[in-house]
Parts: structure tokens; C-alpha cells; sequence
């Protein structure tokens, strides 16, 4: 049978990000999709004009109209936006049992915009973090999560383990916002303290709109398809990776990836992207 995975996030009406990214991505990697929407956002590769959140009641509707009928074997988070809706999130996945849970703790747009209110950092760290498999903070979300700057490796794996006392398995701090001109070099960090860089060439360009939402969602296909997280953490990798090498130039501003690359590359000879790991 298909395996059956759930997203938990905003609709992004241009269709890069969001619950658009995820199911692209789901459906790209073979899994079958559902989605819980958080949040309708008016949204393009320029920025987002308005934020429309759902009613927590309608966030709960749609968990329990997929937990009664679904066998979710992974899922993840994204734009949550206030405090009664990742209740509602904490809440479902506690009820259905839900396992392999990757948060990705969206806070704001490549445009500025804020998709998560500052007073729902608490409840995402203290409702959410604890029923994490994988949490995956870009480097501004490390920040505020742990309360730490991030300027080297040293500061980087004291943020994640701050991270890792609320409560999650593991955590994996995204490179997208670092400072290295070479390298996007992700760096992961257990409970058991074993550590992990993956790295993949920084690629050049500007249709960089939800590259995080991209690597979560086929993070969160491994899961749901029986892979280590180190198995699920590499293919995620190697799919954005791909994403952003074969640019879709669509829109006038930070355009969305090619969700479609990866299985392009695929088929290609020596097309697959290589990632280095770094123990
Ligand atoms: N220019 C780039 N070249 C290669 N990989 C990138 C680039 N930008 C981001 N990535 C990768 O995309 C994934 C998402 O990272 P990031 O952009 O930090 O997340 P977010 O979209 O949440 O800000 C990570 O695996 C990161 O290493
Ligand atoms: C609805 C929605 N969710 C998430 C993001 C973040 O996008 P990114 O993956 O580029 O950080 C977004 N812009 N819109």
C-alpha cells in the first residue's frame, strides 16, 4: 500500500512554498499526500500581501477528518502561525499517536513577513518540540529558538543542543543562511550527542522560494517510507539540491524551486547530486 504522509502548514498561493511545496514534493518522492491548512496566505515570489489564519476549531476539524481515516506514517509542520493553532497541531498528533514528526518551525518569509506571531515561540517550543522526531531551524529560527547567536560552528552546535532541551530527538540547522560563499552545509545534532554535517556546492541563484519547506518535505517521504533519518536527511539533500540546479525562472522576484529535478536527475547518468557527509 501507498504510504500515506500529512502536512500541516499555510497555503502559498504562488505555489513555492507552503502546503504547494510539500505536496509537490510528496508526490515527486511517491507518497501519498494529505494536508491540514493553517493558514491562506496572498503570496508570490515578491513577498506576502495578507495572511488570512484559520479558526483553531477548523485546524482541529481537518486533523481529526484525516486521523479517523488515515494511516499517517509521517508527517511535518510548517507555518503555524499562532499559539492556538500549534495547540490544535500539539493536540492531534498526541491524539491519532501520530510518529516520524519533522517541524519545520517556519517564522518568516524570505520576503520579511512574519508567518509565526513572537508570542507562539513558547508554545511551539514547549507543545510542539517535545513530539519532534527531527526539528529544522534555518539559522534566523535557531536564533530565536535557542536565544543564541549564530556566528561559527561553535555557537552553531550550542544553539542546536539549547534546541535539542526542549524536548525534540534531533535537530538539523539548515545552512541556506550562511555565510559560507562555497558551501550550503547543514549540521545535525541527536539526544545521544553524535553529530553530523551534510554539505552540498552553495548553489547561485535567487529562486531560493521554499527551499525549507522543499528539504523537510522529502525529509519527512524518507521517514514515511521506512529510512533512517541519516538516509532520509541525505535524500532530502540531494532533492533540493537538484531543485535548486535546474531554475524554473517563474515570477519577478525570489522564484519558486524545481520540484521536479530530482526525478530528472534521476534518470540521468551520474545526474544524481553527491553530498558530503562529515562525521
Ligand atoms: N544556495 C543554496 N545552494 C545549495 N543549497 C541551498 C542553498 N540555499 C539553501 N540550500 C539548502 O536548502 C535547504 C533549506 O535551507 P534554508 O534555505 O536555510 O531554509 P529556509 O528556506 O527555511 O530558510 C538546506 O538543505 C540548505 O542547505
Ligand atoms: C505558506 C508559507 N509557508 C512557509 C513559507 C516559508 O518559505 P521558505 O521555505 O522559503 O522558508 C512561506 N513563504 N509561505
Amino acid at each position: 500500500m501507498i504510504r500515506q504522509v500529512l502536512t500541516i502548514a499555510g497555503s502559498d498561493s504562488g505555489g513555492g512554498a507552503g502546503i504547494q511545496a510539500d505536496i509537490k514534493t510528496f508526490q515527486e518522492l511517491g507518497v501519498y499526500s494529505t494536508s491540514v491548512v493553517t493558514a491562506v496566505t496572498a503570496q508570490n515570489t515578491l513577498g506576502v500581501s495578507e495572511i488570512y489564519p484559520m479558526a483553531p476549531k477548523a485546524v482541529k476539524a481537518q486533523l481529526i477528518a484525516v486521523g479517523e481515516d488515515f494511516d499517517i506514517a509521517a508527517l511535518k509542520t510548517g507555518m503555524l502561525f499562532d499559539a492556538e493553532i500549534i495547540g490544535e497541531t500539539a493536540s492531534g498528533i498526541q491524539q491519532f499517536g501520530w510518529k516520524n514528526v519533522v517541524v519545520d518551525p517556519v517564522m518568516i518569509a524570505k520576503g520579511g513577513a512574519s508567518l509565526l506571531q513572537q508570542a507562539a515561540v513558547e508554545a511551539l517550543k514547549e507543545y510542539l518540540l517535545p513530539l519532534a522526531l527531527v526539528v529544522t531551524p534555518n539559522i534566523p529560527e535557531a536564533e530565536v529558538i535557542s536565544g543564541m547567536d549564530i556566528k561559527d560552528t561553535v555557537s552553531r552546535r550550542q544553539a542546536a543542543a539549547k534546541i535539542l532541551s526542549f524536548g525534540a530527538d534531533s535537530v538539523v540547522i539548515k545552512g541556506g543562511h550562511g555565510t559560507d560563499p562555497h558551501m550550503a552545509e547543514d549540521f545535525y545534532l541527536n539526544q545521544n550527542g553524535e553529530e553530523l554535517l551534510f554539505r552540498s556546492p552553495r548553489i547561485s541563484t535567487a529562486q531560493t522560494h521554499g527551499t525549507g519547506c522543499t528539504f523537510a518535505a522529502a525529509l519527512t517521504t524518507g521517514l514515511a517510507k521506512g529510512q533512517s533519518l541519516y538516509e532520509a536527511i541525505y535524500t532530502a539533500k540531494q532533492f533540493i539540491q537538484a531543485a535548486l540546479s535546474e531554475e524554473l525562472h517563474i515570477g519577478a522576484g525570489h522564484g519558486p524551486t524545481n520540484h521536479a529535478a530530482y526525478q530528472k536527475s534521476m534518470c540521468r547518468k551520474g545526474g544524481v547530486h553527491h553530498v558530503e557527509v562529515v562525521r
